[in-house]
């Protein structure tokens, strides 16, 4: 599988691109006009830029307005074209993208256009060159990849072929599978592109709110099995126009749209196992069982007043690493490591964010074959050394430079608590039987990242993105699942807001709480009470809206109200949940009880729970006299 990227998809000068391209893997770019244009490079000299950086040119784009003109236009247009064709032998290049036309002049009429495809066939072949030609959704008289085909096949010429991109053909709803009767050998290109699912004009919506497949909404799966079925063996090309991209990081933008493809040929694989597909075996997404435990990183100052926080959450320590400061909290199937290593990884995490959650580590059916699509899917891994008896976890790098470990039940990494740690019964607690979700909080931009990165190595399923209104601006939430993961993603644009705030007071990204679940939130709301746990306290006016908008009884409302605890429901059932303060530095606990297939997070309470942390963040009023 050859894969390529437009260079209008990241930012940078053209050199930066090229970089970047080259860094992330890519073997081709596509050279879009006006990023030549806008370089200071003489055409030889781009085209040995591209091949020093180890890529070629899989095709420059685009030429408008071709199509369909009458004279004097069309003379225009040949002439023009003329011009390109002579350019891309000097760049380095024989296919050129063609869009269709946009001119007030075009003419219509399948025949005509072919003709003149036709004759500029003859013109390319001159110049050792070859046309591809594509519908644009917005096209005037084109605008779906069937008529764009019926030109091609009209034109009837062996320099003359078809090019197709995922965005014109699904953002235009217009049935994938119909690119299955196409003869492979006559599509000459494939762009993909995905987006999320907005009804807006369709060429707004094309320049600005593209993203890589599996970022969107689109059907990118069905799209490309109809391609690989014709027999294309072509290149596979990201041709994205986004905003947010144009101004990111050109070697994480990169790197995202490489994982994208392989993800999305992998996906291909999978779903239609028939086809032949070029692209080397990795395990299949591992179903995660649970979360096994979360070790936050801390020192031998700061780590008391978390484990006191823990105590009153009915944790009690439970072991002890056998080599390094690490204790084991422990509660039901929650388990909760404190790190004070003053050297080491937990220690830079710590210098780094302060006390934070520096791994999660992750029971899954075989975590070598998670590790291994992990790192196919261009995760980082995270190399370990361990001492002589210990295990060695499989590991790589998540949100905000954090850890994720690969555990299983099937090898010795299912012993973990007997070969790693020396454990002794933890009396009972509070109720609590395990991890529910975690909240990692991170910069907007970083978001579509991050769930490209559950998505892809963990098949995660993404819930609808919710809006949650923070007093000081809104907060972007993203919730996906693989089994037994589940995490929310919060992206903060604007600094004031509480996510904002833990941003800048932890030094970045990463986990801002933690929901443990209990299957009687009533009974481990007292017995937490009763050991002086730090509950957010709710205000009143939340608890009238609660029983109005539920029709829910006084005599609940009223349980609820005493123990601070919150309300929400969906069609499959209840859910109730209640916080801790905010700690040092913006981290708090969140306790749930989920009903029975109840999908959500509570996200509708986030604005009240959120004005509550908020209030007791602030300081103290002084009492005027
Ligand atoms: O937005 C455009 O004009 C445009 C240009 C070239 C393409 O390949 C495309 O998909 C869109
Ligand atoms: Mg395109």
């Amino acid at each position: 599988m050859k894969t390529s990227i437009a260079t209008v998809s990241i930012s940078g000068s053209f050199t930066e691109k090229l970089d970047a391209i080259a860094a992330a893997g890519f073997d081709g770019i596509e050279i879009f006009e006006q990023d030549f244009l806008a370089s200071d490079h003489a055409p030889q000299e781009v085209g040995r830029m591209v091949r020093d950086a180890g890529l070629e040119i899989t095709l420059f784009q685009p030429f408008r307005d071709f199509e369909g003109l009458p004279e004097p236009h069309r003379a225009r247009a040949f002439a023009r074209a003329e011009r390109k064709f002579e350019l891309m032998n000097e760049l380095g290049t024989d296919l050129i993208l063609m869009c269709s036309s946009v001119h007030p002049q075009a003419l219509g009429g399948i025949d005509r256009m072919a003709e003149d495809f036709a004759e500029l066939g003859d013109l390319a072949r001159e110049h050792g060159v070859r046309v591809g030609f594509e519908a644009l959704c917005w096209g005037r008289h084109v605008n779906d990849h069937r008529d764009a085909w019926e030109v091609v096949r009209r034109a009837d010429h062996p320099n003359v072929g078809l090019i197709l991109d995922s965005f014109h053909t699904l953002g235009r709803r217009i049935d994938p599978a119909s690119i299955r009767s196409i003869p492979g050998d006559r599509i000459f290109f494939v762009q993909l592109a995905d987006a999320p699912a907005i009804d807006m004009d369709l060429l707004y919506w094309s320049r600005h709110f593209r993203n890589m497949p599996g970022e969107g909404d689109l059907d990118i799966t069905s799209f490309l099995r109809a391609v690989m079925a014709t027999g294309y063996d072509g290149p596979l090309s990201l041709e994205i126009f986004n905003d947010q991209f144009r101004a990111g990081l050109p070697r994480l933008v990169a790197q995202d749209g490489h994982r994208s493809l392989i993800d999305a040929v992998d996906r291909v694989r999978r779903t239609e196992p028939a086809l032949p597909l070029d692209l080397p075996a990795f395990p299949a997404p591992q179903p995660v069982q649970r979360i096994e435990f979360i070790e936050f990183a801390s020192s031998a100052d700061d780590a008391p007043a978390l484990e006191t926080l823990l105590e009153s959450m009915g944790f009690a320590a439970a072991g002890r690493h056998v080599s390094k400061p690490v204790t084991l909290w422990r509660q039901g199937g929650a388990n909760i490591l404190v790190n004070k290593d003053s050297q080491g990884f937990a220690n830079s995490s710590y210098l780094a964010h302060g006390t934070t959650v520096s791994e999660i580590a992750l029971m899954m059916t075989d975590a070598q074959a998670g590790f291994d699509r992990a790192t196919a899917l261009l995760a980082r891994p995270h190399p370990q050394a361990s001492r002589e008896g210990e295990l060695s976890i499989p590991a790589i790098r998540g949100v905000g430079g954090s850890m994720i470990r690969f555990l299983d039940a099937g090898t010795d990494l299912g012993r973990i608590w007997d070969i790693d740690f020396t454990t002794q019964p933890a009396p009972d607690g509070a109720g609590l039987t395990g991890f529910d979700h975690l909240a990692q909080t991170m910069a907007y931009d970083e978001m579509l990242s991050w769930a490209l990165f559950y998505s892809s190595i963990f098949d995660a399923q993404k819930a609808p993105m919710v809006d949650v209104a923070d007093p000081s601006g809104l907060v972007r939430s993203q919730a996906m699942q693989s089994g037994g993961l589940r995490v929310t993603l919060n992206g903060a644009e604007a600094r004031g807001t509480l996510a904002g705030r833990f941003i800048e007071d932890s030094f970045g990204s990463s986990v801002q709480h933690i929901a443990l679940s209990t299957d009687d939130i009533f009974a481990t709301a007292d017995a937490m009470a009763a050991r002086d746990f730090p509950v957010l306290q709710i205000g009143a006016n939340y608890y009238g809206d609660v029983q109005a908008r539920f029709g829910l009884s006084s005599e609940l409302v009223g349980r609820m109200q005493a123990a601070n605890i919150l309300y929400d429901e969906d069609e499959s059932g209840h859910f109730f949940q209640f916080y801790s303060n905010t700690q040092t530095g913006g981290f708090f606990f969140e306790i749930v009880q989920r009903g029975a297939g109840y999908q959500g997070y509570g996200a509708p309470n986030a604005p009240f729970r959120i004005g509550a942390q908020k209030r007791g963040a602030r300081p103290a009023a002084v009492p005027r006299r």
